[in-house]
């Protein structure tokens, strides 16, 4: 298995990311090819409109029998009738097959995200691209390549019908419309590119420093760097208006451009039309005719605006939908895995980015099921990851894992969390009772399983305490908990679940010492016989009861064994735990 690749890296070629959205947009066609037709049909309608009502006015002037006018009279009615009914369906076909559409990509993209959860993709991250992302292939195709060809569509007949009338006047409006449809709008592109490529990123900084500036507020005030913060926020902010403002400037000039090249193309075919000794009537009606044929075409400036400002989107969701999705085996894939959890680790290698060192480096490790180990280490040494690999949180780069006989990598997304899973790094809390928070460790729990649990993890004392017991809120992420007690509810609740091979990473995290090895011991008596554990633990207090300590550092085994026979041998283990008595004797001196 190969690490995934960059989330951001650009598919080959420069419309590589539409022609990937177009493809996605095949079985829709049809749909979409109706919605084209209808804008196009909207939009000749408002300029069969215009010319038709130019023919009406400049007829009557002259005063002719009413009876030759009746057709024109309908025909305006009818013309501003139907533009509003095929507005309206042309809108409802177009969403209707974009959406259809999206769903489906939406779909692709969360399996193929889901499918790399490789680290160093965060959450925020992830929402960015199933939201923003994914909608940019829908304005593609709603904003940009429906109104497109309508209005490529619209131009094509305008300039045919001005040619029947005279081919000169329609040569003007076909140079008129291509200075508008596809000059204007790539001048627009080029000139909107730098400044728009700039916006988007500074917007992202923006929202960060918002949320920095508001969730950070106490502690940039606890280290008077309150208004650092600020300068640097506003400083970003002043950027942002600036490149606002040269946008909306050039944007102001392409569009007032765009109102020259009506009026010169209109002024063009009159002359060209004269020249022609064309009636006077025609030339009002092709006058007014290419001033509503050059509208439609600056359309497509807009649609390039837009273009531009969709095209990172556009590039990442090609990226991902560009990658095989892997399908989970099904075959071995029973929602009950079979035990019993022999747990092997095969030269387990894990790179979170290509050429930093490896968090895990060629580990081995074999871990029958009902073994308890202990893996210990400085800090950065890979503890974490391992256990992230085990619950599948993160790939290997090379090596496996091997439970119950079975590679890692075929269980399933239902299977894995049955037979792994427990308390992992920074575990979160939810906002809800305390039953509830516990009840995601397993629904089915009884109060007496849930007494257990919190008792296990040295917390019913504060719940029987709480006025409303099991039904107390704690607050957004736990908030109205202190550190020790939503640890302790944390830990509960990974008890509870009780899973064949339990995970705990720091589990007396934010404890005090005696603290620590009271809930540890407790916690590992409350796990049943059979189910193995991996504990994860800084302090090397209370784990003398387990069949093994595995030292890490750099991603590799330094040393193994139990407790005894490591802090007999010289090295890091042996050293820690000299540091930590000494440390924690201190500290239970100075304890009241
Ligand atoms: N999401 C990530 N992206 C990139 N690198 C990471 C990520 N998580 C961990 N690392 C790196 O991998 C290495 C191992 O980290 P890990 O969290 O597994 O160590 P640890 O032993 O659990 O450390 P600690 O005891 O401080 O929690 C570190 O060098 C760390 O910088």
């Amino acid at each position: 298995m190969t690490a995934a690749p960059d989330i951001g890296s650009p598919p080959a070629g420069r419309t590589a990311a539409e022609r990937a959205v177009l493809r996605l947009a095949r079985p829709y066609l049809n749909r979409l090819v109706g919605a084209g037709l209808l804008a196009a049909a909207t939009e000749f309608a408002g300029l069969a409109l215009m010319a038709t009502a130019t023919w009406l006015l400049m007829s009557a002037a002259g005063q002719p029998p009413l009876d030759r006018l009746t057709v024109a009279i309908v025909a305006v009615r009818a013309l501003a009738i139907s533009r509003g009914v095929l507005r309206y369906t042309e809108r409802l076909a177009g969403h209707d097959a974009v959406l259809r559409m999206i769903t489906e990509v939406r779909a692709r993209v969360f399996a193929t995200l889901a499918a790399r959860r490789t680290a160093g993709h965060r959450s925020g991250d992830v929402l960015s691209r199933l939201v923003s992302d994914v909608e940019a292939v829908q304005d593609l195709l709603l904003r940009v390549l429906v109104p497109g060809s309508a209005a490529a569509l619209v131009g094509v007949l305008a300039v045919g019908g001005a040619t029947l009338i005279s081919p000169l006047a329609g040569a003007a409006l076909a140079v008129g419309l291509l200075v508008a449809g596809v000059a204007l709008p790539a001048l627009a592109t080029v000139v909107t590119r730098r400044s728009a490529a700039e916006v988007a990123p500074l917007r992202g900084a923006l929202a960060t420093d918002a949320v920095d500036l508001t969730h950070g507020a106490a502690d940039l005030a606890a280290f008077g760097a309150t208004d650092a913060a600020l300068r640097a926020a506003e400083q970003r902010a002043g950027r942002l208006a600036r490149l606002e403002r040269r946008l909306a400037a050039t944007g102001f000039a392409v569009d007032a451009a765009g109102v020259l090249v009506a009026g010169l193309t209109a002024g063009a075919v009159v002359l060209a039309a004269l020249a022609a000794d064309v009636p006077g009537v025609l030339v009002g009606v092709l006058a007014v005719g290419s001033l509503a044929a050059v509208e439609v075409a600056l359309a497509l400036v807009a649609a390039a605006r837009q273009w531009t400002q969709l095209r990172p989107g556009l590039t990442r969701v090609a990226a991902l939908l560009d990658e095989d999705v892997p399908t989970p085996p099904t075959a071995e894939g029973s929602p009950h895995p079979a035990g019993p959890y022999d747990l092997r680790f095969v030269e387990l290698a894990v790179r979170y980015r290509a050429g930093a060192a490896p968090a895990l480096d060629g580990i081995d490790l074999d871990l029958p099921a009902g073994r308890r180990i202990a893996v210990v280490g400085p800090s950065g040494a890979g503890k974490s990851t391992l256990a992230a690999v085990l619950t599948g949180a993160v790939r290997p780069t090379s090596g496996r894992v091997e439970l119950g006989g079975r590679d890692l990598s075929t269980y399933t997304e239902q299977e894995l969390p049955r037979a792994v899973g427990g308390l992992l790094a920074e575990a979160y809390v939810f906002h809800a009772t305390v039953r509830e928070n516990l009840l995601l460790g397993r629904a089915d729990a009884g109060d007496d399983e849930l007494a257990a649990a919190t008792a296990a993890a040295g917390l019913l004392d504060w719940v029987r305490a709480q006025p409303a017991g099991w039904d107390t809120l704690v607050g957004e992420e736990g908030g109205q908990l202190s550190g020790g007690q939503r640890q302790r509810l944390a830990l509960a609740r990974a008890l509870l679940a009780a899973p064949p091979v339990l995970v705990l990473d720091e589990p007396t995290e934010g404890l005090d010492p005696a603290a620590a090895d009271a809930v540890l011991a407790s916690a590992l008596a409350a796990t049943p016989a059979g189910h193995s554990v991996l504990l994860i633990s800084h302090r090397l207090s209370g784990l003398a009861e387990l069949d093994e300590i595995v030292v890490l550092d750099g991603g590799r085994v330094i040393q193994r064994g139990r407790h005894v026979d490591l802090v007999a041998a010289p090295g890091w283990y042996r050293d820690q735990w000299l540091l930590q008595e000494a440390a924690e004797r201190g500290y239970l001196a100075l304890a009241p």
